[in-house]
């Protein structure tokens, strides 16, 4: 008997009704399995962009999900084009993610721009073990407490400098932009410990840099769409210019230095000067550190410590000051508290700050209302976890959302005033073990640079409010301050702060102001 095969058209419509079936048949089973575990709510969705719609608009993504979890709940769901993201906005969730499940949730996402970057052999953007090594490397090398002690005379030394220059301004009318001068500090504190203070072209070093860390610094359209990523040209183009610049002159830093210890082994000099990238290179060279350290690394590493160390800390010392000349009274508080301490003398050490209990106070309370970094920054799930019962698939984007924990009602008491004394005699501290209150991030993939940041405020803040008086312009009142932010590498003032300073202690002896080479 002949065998005949259907005609075309006959096929093809009985392969269509086989698929249809097997969708049907998964789609039941996915149902099946979903309907046991909770996924967690979110906002409507539209097809393919999810719920993308809700962030699009929003200048402020912080407030806009804060807004969005208050409808829907502190382990939030949002479908974001091909990604899952999990936004996560109360202590209790916050605990379960960094403590009870931290080794669960401390991978980062390798972000499409971070990628092209050339972040994944950083410390940021790393996992697994490559990511302990540098992590241990740094923190041993720079960021450790007694690393960041025997760093003292160099955050004198810039304070200095930036309070000299402060001066000629002492009583004019013309009010300074407090973020240029503060600035100028930590670049050049961070400049000094990583890479000697060393760069041919500063300024272009430093437009480069704020550029690269804006583009790395949130998702991209390549984040939410992995597939479209060939078609975010414009992107791609944007960041891969800029990133070459900055290898440019990152590749010339290193070169310097290998150079430089060559002329020094070949001269017999034992005293090299200390700084990271001297410490990377011999982890490079030792090549005993476990995982070979590349050389991109090293360059990685050194943009790494501009990222987290410089706007971070200038922008946690504007906040603070315009939340003091809003408040006057606490200003006076701190500014007699900080004189005090000094007595007779007319500077200011670290040994002081010790004592210095209020203006500690006044920082805390400034990291909660005003967090750098109010997202923290994005981790993915490496197993499928519970989190306050709802299930958060492996792969999953997480975003601790650590400004709402800071303004949570359930938390604090007037969440939104700036009173310092919330903070007196109480146990919540920035630490990683609060997690109402966690501006430098909890858990393994906390803020390495937590103390080296606040050594840098600290001093800076101190010696600000010993020297100076500040007036506001005459035209603004301290009540009609305007504190609006803005979203962007960090979560800056929008309206840069002006101030008048008015010199009230002298400044005696600034000693040797560095020179830049
Ligand atoms: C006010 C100062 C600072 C604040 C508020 C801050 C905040 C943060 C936060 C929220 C994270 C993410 C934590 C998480 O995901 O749980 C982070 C990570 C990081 N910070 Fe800081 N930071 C500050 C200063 C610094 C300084 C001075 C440095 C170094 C010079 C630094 C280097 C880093 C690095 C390398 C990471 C990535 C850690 C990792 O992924 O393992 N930060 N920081």
């Amino acid at each position: 008997m002949e065998l005949t095969l259907p005609s075309l058209p006959y096929q093809l419509s009985a392969l269509l009704l086989f698929v249809l079936a097997l969708k049907l048949l998964h789609k039941k089973k996915a149902t099946k399995t979903r309907s046991k575990l909770r996924i967690p709510p979110g906002p409507w969705t539209l097809p393919i962009i999810g719920s993308l719609h809700h962030l699009v608009r929003s200048r402020l993504p912080h407030r806009t999900l804060y807004n969005l979890a208050r409808s829907h709940g502190p382990v939030m769901l949002l479908r974001a084009g091909q990604t899952d993201l999990v936004i996560i906005t109360s202590k209790e969730a916050a605990e379960e993610v960094m403590k009870t499940h931290d080794a669960k949730f401390s991978d980062r996402p390798l972000l499409f721009t971070a990628n092209m970057c050339n972040s994944g052999c950083d410390i940021v953007f790393s996992n697994g073990p490559y990511w302990r090594q540098l992590h241990r490397i740094c923190v041993n090398g720079l960021l450790s407490s007694k690393k960041v002690k025997s760093l003292s005379s160099i955050r004198h030394e810039e304070v200095n400098h930036m309070l000299k220059s402060l001066s000629t301004f002492s009583d004019k009318k013309s009010p300074v932009k407090l973020i240029e001068k503060v600035s100028d500090v930590a670049n050049n504190i961070v400049a000094r410990v990583t890479f000697g203070g060393r760069c041919k072209r500063k300024e272009v070093f430093l437009k480069a840099l704020k550029e690269v860390i804006e583009q790395v610094s949130w998702f991209s359209l390549s984040d939410f769409f992995p597939s479209l990523s060939q078609m975010d040209m414009k992107m791609k183009t944007k960041s891969l210019r800029t990133y070459r610049i900055l290898d440019t002159l990152m590749e010339e830093i290193v070169q310097e230095h290998l150079e430089m210890q060559k002329q020094q082994q070949i001269n017999g000099k034992e005293d090299i000067e200390y700084n990271l990238v001297y410490v990377l290179i011999k982890a490079m060279e030792d090549g005993n550190a476990g995982l070979p350290i590349t050389f991109d690394s090293v360059k990685s590493v050194i943009l790494d410590m501009f990222a987290g160390g410089t706007d971070t800390t200038t922008t946690t010392v504007e906040w603070t000051m315009a939340e003091l000349v809003k408040h006057p009274e606490i200003m006076a508080k701190v500014q007699a508290e900080i004189r005090h301490a000094v007595g007779e003398k007319t500077d200011i050490d670290e040994n002081d700050i010790i004592k210095l209990n209020y203006l500690k106070l006044v920082i805390k309370e400034t990291l909660r209302l005003h967090p750098p970094l109010p997202l923290l920054l994005p981790r993915q799930c490496n197993e499928t976890s519970q989190i306050l019962g709802c299930s958060i698939s492996s792969g999953a984007r997480v975003i601790i959302n650590g400004w709402a924990l800071g303004r949570d009602p359930e938390n604090w008491t007037d969440a939104d005033k700036f009173i310092p004394e919330r903070f007196e005699g109480s146990r919540v501290d920035f630490k990683g073990n609060n997690f109402e209150f966690v501006p430098f991030g909890a858990g393994r993939r906390s803020c390495p640079g937590m103390e080296f940041g606040m050594a840098i405020i600290e001093i800076t803040l101190s010696r600000l409010l010993l020297h100076f008086d500040w007036k506001l312009p005459d035209s603004v009142k301290p009540n009609d301050l305007d504190m609006s932010e803005e979203f962007g590498a960090v979560c800056r003032k929008k309206i840069p702060l002006s101030l008048i300073p008015v010199l009230r202690v002298s400044l005696s002896d600034f000693g040797e102001v560095y020179n830049y080479t």
